[in-house]
């Protein structure tokens, strides 16, 4: 793996495709074994996730089902700020088991957020998949049950993830380098 630059930044290489595929196998492997004999329902965020949720979803041997959801936020009109909203949530949650699939939980409010929204629909239970995990950063309290890696308080590109809109195509994760 080489350096990448993105628009006028450089990325260095952080974890390569195999890697990320093995820890991918070993989450499915968990997910696997404790859902057994349930059928849960993904639910990946976009758009960042559909990458890992994809290669995660492969791995399943267990009768599962998944859906893509889009989170919009606008500002509010009163004090409380931004609000978000779920587009395509259209299924009945009721007594699913859900999983939320994230690309990463970096100061946790997206999930902060949508969580709360998310328990409105009354599904069974709700646990969270994310592949990668700031907890510097992390300023919501958020239980994370699935989790890839915990990395670095530093901005990282690739499988999924972009800067201003590019590298998400990238196999591979790299971190925003230090004299960038
Ligand atoms: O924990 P947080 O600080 O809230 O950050 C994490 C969120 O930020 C990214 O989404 P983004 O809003 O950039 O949209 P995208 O997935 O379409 O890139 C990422 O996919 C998470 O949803
Ligand atoms: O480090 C990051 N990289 C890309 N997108 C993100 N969204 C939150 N944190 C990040």
């Amino acid at each position: 793996m080489t350096q990448v630059t993105l628009h006028d930044k450089t990325f260095d290489p952080y974890l390569n495709e195999a890697t990320i595929q093995a820890r991918i196998g070993e989450l499915a492997a968990e997910i696997n074994r404790e859902y057994a004999g349930k059928q849960p329902l993904f639910i990946a965020i976009l758009n960042g996730a559909f990458m890992f949720a994809s290669d995660l979803f492969k791995q399943l041997t267990i009768d599962a089902e998944i859906s893509f959801i889009k989170l919009a936020s606008y500002k509010g009109t009163n004090s409380t700020g931004t609000v978000i909203t779920a587009i395509g949530l259209d299924q009945d949650l009721i007594g699913r088991d859900v999983i939320v699939v994230e690309d990463i939980v970096d100061t946790g409010k997206t999930l902060a957020e949508f969580l709360p929204k998310l328990q409105h629909h009354q599904p069974t239970s709700v646990r969270i998949a994310t592949l990668l995990h700031k907890p510097e950063a992390t300023k919501h309290p958020l239980t994370l049950d699935y989790v890839g890696f915990s990395i670095p308080n530093k901005f990282v590109v690739g499988y999924g993830l972009d800067y201003d809109g590019l590298g998400r195509n990238l196999k591979e994760i790299y971190q925003l380098a230090e004299n960038a």
